[in-house]
């Protein structure tokens, strides 16, 4: 077992998530007026990017099994050259788990970071940044997903931990 300390989750937020990309709600200021008034529009809530200009965007649908807390994770991952965003179309509550690169790039899991995302909340990895696979906490779990892809695993690099980390509840 990893000697680490098991990692607690935490809800998700704009400001905790931020080093790690964007969240995607409604709840927020600003937005304008569309549709002759019966809606607002919120432009632009998450970076999106990618550095390959052959790939193509993917917006794929994810059917995920539920897992439960305490979680075990065994890998993290990382897309260096774009971005990779989910958002629930059928699940309450998902964890997001990720970690800063240390020095040399690695995931620095020293400082790994778990989100339990709620009703209404979506996530948007910037590119490059460790995290675990989506992991519905409750099912059944729909997702989309938009990432980038060019036919190829090349944008996914994956880590797998030496020993299990623990992610336990809040
Ligand atoms: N690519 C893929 O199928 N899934 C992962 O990248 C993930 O972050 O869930
Ligand atoms: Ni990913």
């Amino acid at each position: 077992m990893n000697n680490q300390e098991p990692v607690r989750a935490q809800p998700l937020t704009r400001e905790a998530f931020g080093p790690f990309g964007d969240v995607i709600s409604v709840e927020r200021a600003g937005g304008s007026s569309a549709n002759q008034g019966t809606a607002r529009r919120y432009d632009r809530v998450a970076q999106l990017a990618s550095t390959r200009p052959e790939a193509q965007p993917n917006l794929a649908v994810f059917r995920s099994v539920a897992k439960a807390l305490p979680f075990e994770v065994r890998l993290v991952e990382r897309h260096p050259c774009s971005t990779q965003m989910f958002m629930p179309v059928a699940c309450q509550r998902f964890l997001i788990v990720v970690c800063p690169s240390d020095a040399q790039g690695e995931p620095e899991l020293s400082q790994l970071c778990a989100f339990v995302c709620g009703p209404g909340q979506g996530i948007n990895y910037h590119a490059g940044v460790w995290h675990h696979p989506i992991i519905a906490l409750e099912g059944p779990a729909d997702f989309l997903m938009l990432a980038w892809e060019d036919g190829t695993a090349r944008d996914c690099e994956e880590r797998p931990l030496s020993a299990p980390l623990l992610v336990t509840s809040d």
